[in-house]
């Protein structure tokens, strides 16, 4: 069982970081948050806009960008010196990187992707530029976008974004999309006799998701499917990953701030807002609830199968050193030992076996995990032959002893820094000098410093931790902190990231010096 997340000693070693709290500062000062200055309103502006000047100044000559770069990239209406706003120069920028990204397809024989029902459901993979280039595109659409509501009438309706997923809940939930095969338009009165949802409800949220290109009305009352509502009736992965955000994360968004109100300190498995929403609070956690439900977990872990297939989140940018991998050669060549801790059905170690020859493995999970495992594990003797399953509470002390690397991937960010601080823990007893644990989660850096679509999309997965097990995403100085609270015996390498790769490895090594000493006695 996880400890009791509000017992005081989890809280004795963790030290607020003054650093941390140095940073927070200086950035509501650039924002503009920091407290009420005496010199008044305009003064104040005055301040604010200097300070955040100079801040973009000192980011930019680190990144070591010129001038009219780093203007064509400030927020600023019109760049100085420049008679093209910066609406202007975003639309240049978006016709310029699109003509690039379509040539790209055309030289590469690759559809031009449309909104029609024929249109492939998603890119193929892209070489790191072009990827880079489809990401500029979209950053630069989201800005002009929002340059052309103005502030006011973007939060006012952007806050309605809810609504486009309670259409999607609906829509998904009663599998509208697969009722009618993508090439044919069907009537709204025929899809009506297919389902339960009255003709009112099934019209209305029909026409809502039509307003963000997922189904067309050719002619009124004629439903007819786009390339954005054919994934959804034919891609059983992206079914549940929108179903599990609609009907499990959704909810328990709605009610993070009920939760905060009760609980700030934020830290318990059982007082999130999935547990508000789900009637749950201080009983089980979310995966003990999944547990009972067959169902929905199956729908959680195809969700997952879906977001670990997406762009960026590729086991191979772990595996293939190439791709900027971890390089395990000396490992190998030792025939050392990998744990996968939380390792699920293995899919990691299996890739590892079959690029390592001499490694061996031992995946750990929870026993209804391990129990469904697929047995053999591979087709190939040689490969199957060096991985062991084996069922493990990470809540408890570690049984695999003297291992030469420990892995957890996706498990820090499920757990707030009392439960993250005791799952290292309870690894101390096993190690030997120089083994290695390996985090593979998401590393968050400072605000600006990834490319847009990439920190929205880790800054919103930092949310769903939040709300599903008060859970969360780190930065690097969070990370060395986890380690320094779990013991000092460990020292922190710092973190490595793969081009193009959301997910980073963060290493700590335990007591290397003692290797060293070892290695110098046999010298
Ligand atoms: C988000 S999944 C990550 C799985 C895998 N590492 C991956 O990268 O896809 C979390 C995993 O931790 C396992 N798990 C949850 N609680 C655990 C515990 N107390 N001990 C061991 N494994 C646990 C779950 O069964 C699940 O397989």
């Amino acid at each position: 069982m996880p400890p009791d997340p509000d017992s005081p000693d989890f809280w004795g070693r963790i030290v607020l970081s003054v650093k941390m709290t140095k940073k927070f500062r200086l950035s509501a000062i650039f924002n503009g948050t920091s407290s009420s200055s005496p010199a008044g309103d305009e003064e104040t502006k005055k301040q604010n806009r200097r300070s955040f000047s100079l801040a973009t100044s000192l980011k930019n000559l680190r990144e070591g960008k010129t001038k009219s770069e780093s203007s064509s990239n400030s927020s600023d209406s019109t760049a100085e010196g420049q008679s093209t706003s910066r609406m202007a120069a975003l639309a240049q920028q978006i016709a310029r990187d699109t003509e690039k990204l379509e040539a790209y397809m055309r030289e590469n024989d690759l559809p031009i992707p449309t909104s029609d029902v024929d249109s492939p459901s998603q890119y193929p993979k892209l070489p790191e530029d072009i990827q880079r280039l489809k990401q500029d595109i979209i950053a630069a659409t989201r800005e002009l976008n929002r340059l052309a509501h103005g502030p006011q009438e973007y939060l006012r309706w952007g806050v309605w974004a809810f609504l486009d997923v309670l259409a999607l809940t609906i829509i998904n939930h009663f599998g509208i999309a697969k009722l009618w095969p993508p090439n044919e338009t069907i009537t709204l009165a025929e899809l009506q006799t297919k389902t339960t949802l009255d003709p009112i409800n099934l019209a209305r949220v029909l026409r809502a998701a039509m307003t963000n290109g997922i189904f067309r009305e050719p002619e009124p009352g004629v439903i007819a499917h786009t390339a954005a509502s054919r994934a959804l009736a034919e891609d059983d992965n992206l079914q549940a990953w929108i179903g599990f955000n609609c009907e499990d994360i959704f909810p328990a968004s709605a009610h993070v701030l009920q939760a905060l109100k009760a609980f700030p300190e934020a830290t318990s498995l059982t007082r999130a807002g999935f547990q508000f929403a789900f009637d749950t609070v201080d009983r089980e956690p979310m995966f003990a609830t999944f547990g009972k439900d067959p169902a929905r977990a199956r729908r959680m872990g195809k969700a997952m199968v879906s977001l670990t297939g997406g762009e960026g989140y590729e086991p191979s940018y772990f595996v293939d050193v190439e791709k900027g991998g971890y390089d395990f050669s000396d490992l190998d060549a030792r025939g050392g030992v990998f744990v996968d801790v939380g390792g699920s059905h293995g899919f990691i170690c299996v890739e590892l076996a079959q690029r390592y020859k001499n490694m061996k493995f031992v995946v750990q999970d929870l026993p209804k995990t391990i129990d469904t495992a697929p047995k053999p594990i591979h087709s190939d003797p040689q490969v199957a032959s060096r991985i062991e399953l084996m069922a493990h509470d990470f809540f408890t002390e570690q049984t695999v002893k003297g291992a030469d690397v420990y892995y957890f991937r996706w498990i820090m960010h499920n757990y707030s820094t009392p439960y993250a601080v005791r799952i290292i823990k309870n690894l101390v007893p096993a190690l030997k000098p120089g083994a290695r644990v390996l985090i593979n989660d998401h590393c968050l850096r400072e605000p600006g410093a990834e490319n847009a679509w990439d920190e929205r999309v880790m800054r919103h997965m930092d949310l769903v931790m939040l709300t599903l097990l008060n859970a969360q995403e780190r930065t690097e100085d969070e990370f060395r902190e986890l380690f320094r609270a779990a013991d000092e015996g460990f020292v922190f390498k710092g973190v490595r990231r793969a081009p193009g790769c959301r997910m980073s490895v963060i290493e700590a090594v335990w007591k290397p010096d003692e290797v060293e000493k070892e290695e110098e006695k046999k010298d």
